[in-house]
């Protein structure tokens, strides 16, 4: 699903106008339609008190017409106009006309009024300000916005929690309202998925408001979210006469004294993930430990006991993960950097691979093309420097992407896989998986699925998808606290299964409740 911008949007909003041959005052009604049709199928006519504050542009035009749909369906509400500029939009006016037809009086708040009182069980619709969002709000505003966030209501955004920008960082975090839920049109936004701005919009959901299939589809964007739809034309099906060469043999390189288990969760990943041939290259001390725990792996050692201080071998991978547990003394560094020199499988870097590659920034030029970097924050400020907010972070990683091709996939709650000018947002995994190893785990499976043939890009987008959809069924076992990363290994295998999963139907009403008798 693709990211639009905010010009992207009101661009499609005058295609689809001008092609279904409507009002943009009819799009507004279908937007303020879905959000009734979303509150009304929740309350069911309860008479729980809704606070409705509408700004004076289009998303305070959703507002009023919603304010209008609840009040003819017997709603107790209260209708407030956040009188923030004089230049109201025309679609507002009309909404405002209407609600003042039927003789409903919002109230318009201006700087140095008194707010009114909201109680902690009353409903809040925030329909101040939308994707029209281009300075911070004035004080008087922002008042009104910590009022609203202090009363502990349930707060219903439209469109999106107002006081965010569609395309830069909050400037003032007091200036921005902390939403429950946020009903987004027509597609989600790539802010709900940034960790700055995606703590104000807590859940979301997409409203479909009809805007053209077809137009939206030929538009280019720069993030995409990334979910089954995007991830089955890319699946290597297994052919019958198949058989495990066909599978790759993916190399882990990594550990150090008392830090082989991180290699041995990789090596462990790379075989649940279906790579033909797993191999583990570790430092003396590891043979014992990984051979016992993982008969299907192979070993190799280094000459050193405690330090991987020479990497060579005489098998030829598929693939190379390297750098999960493995130090940074100094002999591991020049054997890094020699081997750097000759290598020309595809590479996984993670961790003290990362930290290595920091260290000496010349090492990142002698990289295969295409490689993959899986940095978690730390390890990226290393890499590519300090960031002023998310947006900075995006603009520095597809630079640095740009400049030594490489493939950054930047971890956290929704990782964002960046190539070029591109970010493939994920929408898998959960808390439980912020524990030790499980960053392992992904350098694992993103090198096994390379060693399956998958192309770097789809190799690395995927292999994250993976990794938090086994994260997520692992949940269902666990909980949140006992979820450790051999756990996400374990559900690797219904992760892929459920890639194939239908949708549930729904269940007729007449079937559900004869089952029910
Ligand atoms: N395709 C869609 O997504 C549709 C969007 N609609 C709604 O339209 C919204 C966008 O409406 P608008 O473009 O009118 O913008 P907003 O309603 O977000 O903002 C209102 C106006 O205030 C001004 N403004 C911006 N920041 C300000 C500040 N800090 N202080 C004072 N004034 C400020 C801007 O000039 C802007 O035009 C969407 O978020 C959505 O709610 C719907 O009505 C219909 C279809
Ligand atoms: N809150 C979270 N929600 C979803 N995924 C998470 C969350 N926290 C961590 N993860 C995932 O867990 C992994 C942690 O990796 P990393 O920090 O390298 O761990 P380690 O070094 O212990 O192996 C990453 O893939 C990251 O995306
Ligand atoms: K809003």
């Amino acid at each position: 699903m693709k990211f639009f911008n905010a010009e992207q949007i009101y661009a499609a909003d005058k295609f689809t106008i001008k092609k279904q041959q409507i009002s943009s005052n009819e799009l507004m009604e279908r937007a303020a339609v879905q959000i009734f049709n979303w509150l009304h199928l929740r309350m069911q006519g309860a008479q729980v008190k809704i606070h409705l504050f509408c700004g004076i542009g289009n998303n305070g035009g959703d507002g009023m017409a919603l304010a209008r749909h609840l009040k003819e369906h017997g709603y107790n509400i209260t209708v407030n106009v956040v009188n923030y500029s004089e230049k109201r939009s025309k679609d507002f006016l009309i909404n405002l006309d209407r609600l003042k037809d039927r003789k409903i009086w919002p109230n318009f708040l201006e700087r140095d009024c008194e707010f009114e009182e909201i109680g902690r069980d009353d409903i809040i619709v925030d329909a101040i300000f939308g994707i029209g969002l281009n300075r911070t709000p004035d004080s008087w505003v922002t008042k009104l916005i910590q009022h609203l966030n202090d009363s502990g209501a349930f707060i219903l955004s439209v469109d999106l929690p107002s006081g965010v920008f569609m395309d830069k960082a909050i400037e003032n975090t007091q200036a921005v309202i902390k939403a429950n839920h946020v009903l987004s049109f027509q597609a989600p936004k790539l802010i709900f998925f940034l960790p700055e701005t995606g703590i104000y919009s807590n859940q979301w959901e997409v409203l479909d408001i009809g805007l053209d299939p077809e137009h939206l589809a030929g538009l280019e964007t720069e993030f995409e979210l990334i979910g089954k739809n995007e991830l089955l034309p890319v699946y290597i099906p297994r052919e019958k006469f198949s058989h495990k060469g066909n599978y790759g043999h993916a190399l882990i390189i990594g550990g150090s004294y008392g830090k082989i288990g991180a290699v041995s969760l990789a090596s462990k990943a790379a075989m649940a993930i279906g790579s033909g041939l797993v191999t583990a290259y570790v430092p003396k001390c590891g043979y014992v430990p990984i051979q016992t725990a993982l008969p299907e792996v192979m070993v190799i050692t280094d000459k050193d006991e405690n330090h991987i201080q020479d990497i060579t071998f005489d098998i030829a991978p598929t693939v190379i993960g390297l750098g999960v547990g493995m130090g940074v003394a100094q002999e591991t560094s020049e054997a890094f950097s020699s081997f750097l020199d000759s290598v020309k499988s595809p590479l996984v870097i993670d961790a003290d691979g990362l930290n290595l590659l920091s260290k000496k920034k010349d090492l990142l030029k002698k990289l295969t093309p295409k490689t993959i970097l899986t940095p978690h924050p730390k390890e990226l400020k290393r890499l590519i420097g300090e960031w002023k907010d998310d947006f900075d972070k995006l603009k520095k990683a597809k630079a640095f992407s740009k400049k030594y091709d490489v493939i950054l996939v930047l971890k956290g709650a929704h990782t964002i896989t960046v190539y070029e000018n591109h970010g493939y947002v994920n929408n898998t995994g959960n808390p439980g998986m912020a524990t030790a190893g499980s960053g392992d785990v992904l350098t694992g499976v993103i090198t096994g699925l390379l060693a399956q043939g998958y192309e770097p890009l789809d190799a690395a987008v995927f292999g994250v998808y993976l990794h938090g959809r086994a994260g997520d069924i692992a949940l269902e076992q666990t909980g949140y606290q006992a979820l450790t990363a051999s756990k996400i290994i374990e559900a690797i295998g219904l992760a892929f299964i459920d890639l194939f999963k239908m949708p549930e139907e729904p269940v007729p009403q007449e079937e559900s409740n004869e089952a029910q008798s």
